[in-house]
């Protein structure tokens, strides 16, 4: 199982650590545009692998030597030091360095699997699918399932139930356009009761991430462990329910855009897309996040070479 990951700075070398810490793979190349910094994280990996079961070759190298990975996780950016809370800001600037990197990426390992991690995350996984011509299961956005992990926390504090076993999905857009599908929340069969307070935990859930960023001005630890999630369903084919950024064609209406819903992810990518029962509130929602978010892609992508 070869590993590329794309951009190695404070998410991308998070990402790179957790892999190696969880065994996923036998070859991990590191890509960035400052070349020195993924040769010094492969050398400082390198000797981690002595503390670990599994025996990992760590190199940095270039496109070219990402040829035949199994998996691309992207995480390039262009600087986030000034967007705040605003992932849209990231839009042109993204977009124009997917249009340099996604093409020769997918030229390279035409059977890969793209995860994509960059902001604004939908959008970025809408264009990396259109660049790189992979079928729409072999393209996840880490989308939605960082604040799904957070709300699923905050549920666990309060009704004193392992994460893990609390079935409650934030949907829709990984922005301002998400929302809990609360009326379909359960644990065991037992339906997770959708009042204020819930609502109110939804809205904290939403805002930790914020806070993670005014407090470090980044996150990487979680996002590193969501994505390491996803890759570890990839490579164990372990048929994990996710929620992750997906084409969405049709459902509610909805057409031609990334968004989150639940998916099922194994060896081949995403095998199946569910599609829960939400009430009128929550279609509502989930068809704003649409719209939301194909309008970004207008916009953003208006001078990407796809258009
Ligand atoms: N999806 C999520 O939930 C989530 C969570 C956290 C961060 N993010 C996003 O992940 C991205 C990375 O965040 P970060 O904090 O690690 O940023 P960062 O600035 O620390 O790292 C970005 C890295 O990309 C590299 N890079 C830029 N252009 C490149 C190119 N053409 N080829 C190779 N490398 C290139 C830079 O040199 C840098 O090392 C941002 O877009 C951020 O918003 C997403």
């Amino acid at each position: 199982m070869k590993i590329s990951v794309v951009g190695i700075g404070r998410v991308g070398s998070t990402l790179a650590y957790t892999l190696v810490m969880r065994g996923l793979c036998s070859r991990l190349l590191l890509i960035n545009r400052r070349a020195e910094i993924a040769v010094g994280d492969a050398h400082d990996l390198r000797h981690a692998v002595a503390f670990v079961d599994r025996q990992i070759e760590v190199d940095a190298g270039s496109i070219a030597d990402s040829a035949g990975s199994d998996i691309i996780a992207v995480c390039a950016s262009v600087s986030n030091s000034s967007s705040g809370t605003d992932r849209m800001a990231l839009g042109p600037g993204n977009a124009a360095l997917f249009d340099e990197l996604i093409p020769p990426l997918a030229a390279a390992s035409p059977n890969a699997i793209f995860l994509i991690l960059t902001n604004p995350v939908d959008v970025m996984t809408y264009h990396a699918l259109q660049l790189s011509g992979f079928p729409p299961e072999r393209v996840i956005g880490t989308g939605t399932l960082i604040d799904s992990a957070r709300f699923r926390e905050m549920l666990s504090d309060e009704i004193g139930i392992h994460p893990d076993d609390l079935r409650a999905y934030i949907l829709g857009e990984h922005g301002p356009h998400q929302f809990a599908a609360l009326s379909q929340a359960q644990v065991a069969g037992e339906r997770i009761e959708n009042n204020e307070h819930r609502r109110e935990m939804f809205r904290a859930a939403v805002e930790a991430g914020h806070e993670v960023l005014r407090a470090k001005g980044h996150t990487n630890y979680a996002i590193a462990l969501a994505a390491s999630l996803i890759i570890e369903a990839i490579v164990h084919d372990t048929r994990r329910t996710v929620p992750v950024s997906t084409l969405i064609d049709g459902w509610l209406g909805v057409n031609d855009v990334c968004l989150s819903l639940p998916v099922v992810i194994g060896r081949p990518g995403i095998t199946r897309i569910l599609h829960p029962q939400l009430n009128d509130e929550e279609s509502a929602a989930f068809r704003d996040a649409g719209r939301a978010v194909r309008d970004a892609i207008e916009s953003i992508l208006n001078n990407s070479t796809t258009k």
